[in-house]
């Protein structure tokens, strides 16, 4: 079988490599450059780092190493996905547009298609039921990334691979620390590259620019500061908001009239909802409960945390809802709210949530 490797130089995917070496496998190695150099080299993605780790690891196990481009499609689909987003008042989510349009999109279009699979150092696995293969979660549901995955194909799905998947943290940092790895010891990385790298604010200004409006507090209408664009500011947002007599939330975004409202106390009600209104629903390997006039039982995420949240999955004419079992704070359009089984092994599939 001939695989893909997707390496970053991280300590996760360096492991991977190790063990589809061990399961006597010859991957090629795939390092993607995806910071995108634009005139200012604004984000430009410093890589030279885990080009050297990758290269090294190329070396140590005698596989053959590519580095790709797909600085351009990166640009066109996440870059201009987010800026798009945000500029609506949206809280965009890049990991999960980078990992199905650049990872497993461009990537296999320019690249994979040569292969019969894809391994990446992710933190999750797949599972097969009646011959349908399902995207399931990591052994290590803290560091799980089915959250990131949710709006892959099946076409994708087919072909990917995710050897460390089955391993806590704590065992793939034991693995490249017994194996000598020069990874062994890195701190993770945040999010995607020119996220992870570059200030979001800083980001932000400079593609979206600033316009100052009233921050009001929802209760009273009583204005008490300013802010400098809504979209600076995000759904369940606590910090950065310059108000004394706090704490406050951001619990609701006018962007025709450039308001971001907020709500005082530790666990204001307002910040809390029982249903989640979704844009559509992608399912990752079919509908596996083929009558949607019934509600179906759920567990959900509406954000990368590790709880799972429960619930009942209902479709309606436009979309689905997610009714929750208890109320859930920090809803924000734009996220995706992913879907699982009862059991939350399953991944299903997510939609993008919509509401203001
Ligand atoms: N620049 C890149 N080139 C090739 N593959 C990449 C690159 N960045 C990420 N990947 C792949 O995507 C997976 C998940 O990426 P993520 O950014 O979440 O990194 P991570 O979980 O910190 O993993 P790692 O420790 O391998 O960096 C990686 O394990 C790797 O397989």
């Amino acid at each position: 079988m001939q695989i893909a490797a997707l390496v970053s130089g991280g300590v996760d995917s360096s492991v991977m490599l190790h063990l589809l070496k061990e399961q006597g496998y010859e991957p090629v190695i795939f390092y993607i450059l995806i910071g995108m150099k634009d005139k200012e080299g604004f984000l430009d993605c410093p890589s030279e780092e885990d080009i050297e780790i990758t290269t090294w690891l190329s070396k140590k196990y005698g596989l053959r190493m590519e580095v790709v481009t797909l600085q351009e499609e990166y640009w066109n689909s996440v870059v201009a996905y987010t800026i798009d987003s945000v500029k609506k008042g949206l809280t965009p989510n890049p990991d999960v547009m980078c990992n199905r349009m650049i990872k497993f999109g461009s990537f296999n279009d320019k690249y994979g298609k040569d292969f019969d699979a894809i391994a990446t150092g992710h933190y999750a696995s797949t599972q097969f039921r009646d011959g349908i293969k399902y995207l399931a979660t990591a052994k290590d549901k803290f560091k799980d990334q089915t959250d990131f995955l949710a709006q892959i194909t099946y076409a994708q799905l087919q072909k990917l691979m995710f050897p460390i998947g089955g391993l806590p943290k704590s065992e793939v940092r034991r693995i490249a620390a017994e194996a000598r790895l020069p990874s062994a010891g890195r701190k993770d990385s945040q999010g995607i590259c020119f996220l992870g790298k570059v200030n979001y604010n800083d980001f932000i200004r400079k593609y979206v620019g600033e316009k100052e409006g009233n921050i009001v507090e929802l209760e009273t209408g009583k204005i008490l500061g300013k802010h400098k664009g809504y979209w600076f500011h995000t759904i369940g947002q606590r910090k950065g908001l310059g108000l004394s007599q706090g704490p406050w939330f951001v619990v609701k975004k006018d962007t025709e009239e450039n308001v971001v409202y907020v709500s005082n106390g530790y666990d204001p009600l307002t910040q809390y909802r029982n249903s989640i209104q979704l844009k559509g629903f992608h399912f990752i390997s079919g509908n596996p409960w083929h009558d949607l006039s019934r509600p179906a039982d759920i567990t959900f995420k509406i954000r990368h945390t590790p709880e799972f949240n429960k619930g009942r999955l209902v479709f309606t004419g436009s979309g689905a809802v997610i009714e929750s079992e208890v109320p859930v704070s920090g809803v924000a359009a734009g996220q995706f709210g992913v879907v699982y089984d009862a059991a939350g092994e399953l991944c299903y599939g997510s939609g993008e949530i919509d509401w203001q």
